[in-house]
């Protein structure tokens, strides 16, 4: 668990993050979204004291984080930024390394993971492991920048804006990784992005920052549903927000009984991706099936309608 208590940083006269307070659960992605310039950067530098904080207190599982050195602190968080910060003169497995042999982890263990990591993310470690960062796509290198962020079984994560230089395929198949990654070993991830369609897709919980303040911090239904104010309303997309809540939704949740004409749709395909093949086949219901290919009834425009409106 991370809990930010009154968090404020000034510099000089300007104040850049204004008094916030947040409490992420553990095992849960919170993401920070806002305008430039709103210190989402300088609120997430804070939990690993890459900044100090003017006042306020932040803990991790408890323990204030000025209780250990800053740099074992560093150690115990993985961190990974746009443009994915690789040592240029090391190899990938050199850099996935980094941080267990700063923690004197033994050779075979280093080897075992930084191969358990390269392989999880489809970069062969015999062919890969040697390369230069410079000798791998933006992709890939996203890729190892986030594996070297995980090298160390960091129970938290802090990741700032680690897709934005994505082309948008890339980008949605890393966020599908990361999303199997963090459910795989629950790791608490924190996630800066511009981007509203990643915050709603990858949040348990969404904070709204403007001129240093978190305006709204709530699940992302909630935020698309209830948005607290009118920034929120606009960052969240006036037009967009229908979609969006469709995007949260499974076809397995939507499901009516009855049967239709044309092809099935997957239930646990997105209600939003439905209504899009609904309307791209110029169908009132399109069949649903379940994982093993059983039908197991429809899904309607009318039903979907429904459902993007806020309950
Ligand atoms: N070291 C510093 N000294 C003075 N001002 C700073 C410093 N670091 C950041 N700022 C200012 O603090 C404000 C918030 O910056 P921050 O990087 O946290 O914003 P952000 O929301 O992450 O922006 P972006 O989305 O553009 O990255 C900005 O106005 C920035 O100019």
């Amino acid at each position: 668990m991370i809990e930010i208590e009154g968090i404020t940083k000034r510099y000089d006269e300007t104040t850049v993050v204004d008094n916030v307070s947040l409490v992420i659960e553990p095992r849960t992605i919170a993401v920070i979204v806002g305008t430039s310039g709103s210190g989402k950067t300088t609120l997430l530098r804070m939990i690993n004291r890459l900044v100090e904080p003017t006042s306020g207190v932040i803990k991790l599982d408890g323990a204030d984080n000025r209780s250990v050195p800053d740099y074992q602190l560093r150690r115990s968080i993985g961190y990974a930024i746009q443009g994915h910060g690789l040592f240029p003169h090391r190899t990938v497995a050199q850099n996935i390394a980094t941080v267990p042999l700063l923690l004197g982890w033994d050779k075979d263990r280093i080897k075992a993971r930084v191969d358990e990591l390269m392989t999880l993310y489809q970069l062969d470690p015999q062919a890969y492991g040697p390369r230069y960062p410079h000798e791998l796509s933006g992709g890939q290198q996203q890729r190892v920048g986030v594996a070297r962020a995980l090298a160390a079984e960091p129970n938290v994560l802090l990741m700032d804006e680690p897709f934005g230089a994505l082309d948008p395929i890339i980008r949605t198949k890393a966020q599908e990784d990361l999303l199997a990654i963090q459910k795989r070993f629950g790791t608490t991830i924190i996630l800066v992005t511009h981007d509203m369609e990643e915050a709603v897709h990858m949040g348990d919980k969404i904070a709204v920052m403007d001129a240093g303040k978190v305006l709204q911090y709530a699940k992302p239904a909630e935020i698309l549903a209830r948005p607290a104010n009118g920034f929120v309303e606009t960052l969240v997309g006036s037009s967009e927000r229908p979609f969006r809540l469709l995007s949260l939704g499974r076809v397995r949740d939507a499901v009516e009984p009855g049967g239709a004409e044309g092809e099935a749709i997957p239930g646990d395909a997105s209600q939003r991706d439905a209504l899009a093949e609904l309307l791209w086949a110029g169908r009132p219901a399109l069949p649903v099936k379940d994982g093993d290919g059983k039908l197991i009834g429809r899904i309607t425009v009318e039903g979907l309608v429904k459902r993007a409106r806020p309950a």
